[in-house]
């Protein structure tokens, strides 16, 4: 096992690091103190290694597009409609960043901050921990919020993301990570078969937001439950607006779990994805432009898929979609497990 700290550059005067874990099989994660960022999952090829993830070269590269690239989501993932909901009897409003809903956060969310961090080896896994307050004037949302995100591959090839909030005041509380996936050795994810433990996903409006609605997924394009190849699934979302994947699934964990299986058809290398919330959002860049200088080439449609475990969006609007409530000085953790196998 072994950690490696190093520079990765300098944005806006304050240096960025990036910080490198290795396990004993010679897989590596890597990580950004901007954004808590996930850049690298770097698994052995014949040839040498390739990244199962998208990344861009610099920092501004992170923040200079809407799209999040594996950057820490929070306090909230999704969208709150008009970046309001009642939360202890009162009517909150919180900053809005896309028209007058609010995304991932919002324009303060996690993936703006330059995290502090420490890291630790034991015998069959390496972490690093991000840790900040997040304090109420910087992002808008009730309570300072001392936020921990943690970082662990272990010797079973598996990266766990472990979120832990703890607020002064009582707050909305559902982290996620942006992580966008590539495991094949061209610049797209069409040849993926995706899995998913889903029965249902969510109607949504004009602008995104859940309705309240929940859709059974069988005989439409979302049904993923015996596992689809995306090609097809994407191409019978051509007559759409957003002519890919930009959908929200209500998961149902299996007993290890378990709620997605991503795979690529040729390269066979596969990731299991694991959380104990009911919602995954599933978005596969349908939108990307050339303007995105990736590290694997400059960006495109279909380029990679981002999974996104949480509880079902716009839950403070929603009751029934779960609770996403943080109660002042309670601490709250979530756990997401990605696992790559080569088949
Ligand atoms: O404006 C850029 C894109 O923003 C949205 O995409 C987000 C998507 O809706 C979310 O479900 C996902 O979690 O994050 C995506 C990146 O922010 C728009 O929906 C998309 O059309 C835009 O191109």
């Amino acid at each position: 096992m072994d950690i490696q700290t190093s520079h990765f550059d300098t944005y806006q005067h304050q240096p960025i690091d990036q910080i490198t874990l290795t396990n004993d099989h010679g897989i590596s994660a890597a990580f950004l103190t901007l954004g808590a960022t996930w850049q690298q999952f770097l698994v052995p090829t014949p040839t040498g290694s390739k990244n199962l993830l998208l990344s861009f070269p610099h920092s501004t590269d992170y923040l200079n597009n809407p799209f999040y690239v594996c950057m820490a989501i929070g306090r909230i993932g999704g969208r709150l409609k008009n970046g309001q909901f009642p939360l202890a009897g009162q009517s909150i409003t919180v900053p809005q960043n896309e028209g007058h809903n609010t995304l991932h956060g919002g324009p303060h969310g996690f993936h703006q901050f330059i995290w502090d961090y420490t890291t630790e080896t034991k015998q069959d896994s390496v972490s690093i921990c991000f840790k900040r307050l997040i304090k109420s004037s910087e992002d808008g949302f009730p309570g300072d919020l001392t936020m921990n995100i943690c970082y662990t591959l272990d010797n079973d090839n598996q990266v766990t993301l472990t979120f832990t909030g703890d607020s002064s005041q009582t707050t909305v509380f559902n982290p996620t990570s942006h992580a966008y996936f590539n495991l094949s050795d061209t610049n797209h994810i069409l040849n993926h078969s995706l899995a998913l433990n889903s029965p249902q996903y969510l109607a949504v409006d004009a602008e995104k937001i859940p309705t309240g609605q929940l859709i059974d997924v069988q005989n439409t394009p979302f049904d993923f439950n015996n596992g689809q190849l995306l090609q097809p699934a994407i191409d019978a979302l051509q007559s759409t607006t957003e002519k890919g994947l930009d959908d929200i699934f209500n998961v149902q964990p299996d007993r290890s779990d378990r709620i997605a299986v991503l795979k690529d058809q040729d390269s066979q290398r596969q990731i299991t994805i694991k959380s104990k919330r009911n919602g995954l959002v599933v978005y596969t860049a349908n939108s990307f432009t050339p303007d995105l200088p990736f590290e694997n080439g400059v960006g495109h449609p279909y380029q990679g898929i981002a999974l996104e475990p949480q509880t079902l969006p716009d839950t403070p609007n929603h009751p029934d979609f779960g609770d996403v409530t943080l109660p002042a000085n309670q601490s709250k953790t979530y756990q997401i497990q990605y696992c790559y196998q080569q088949l």
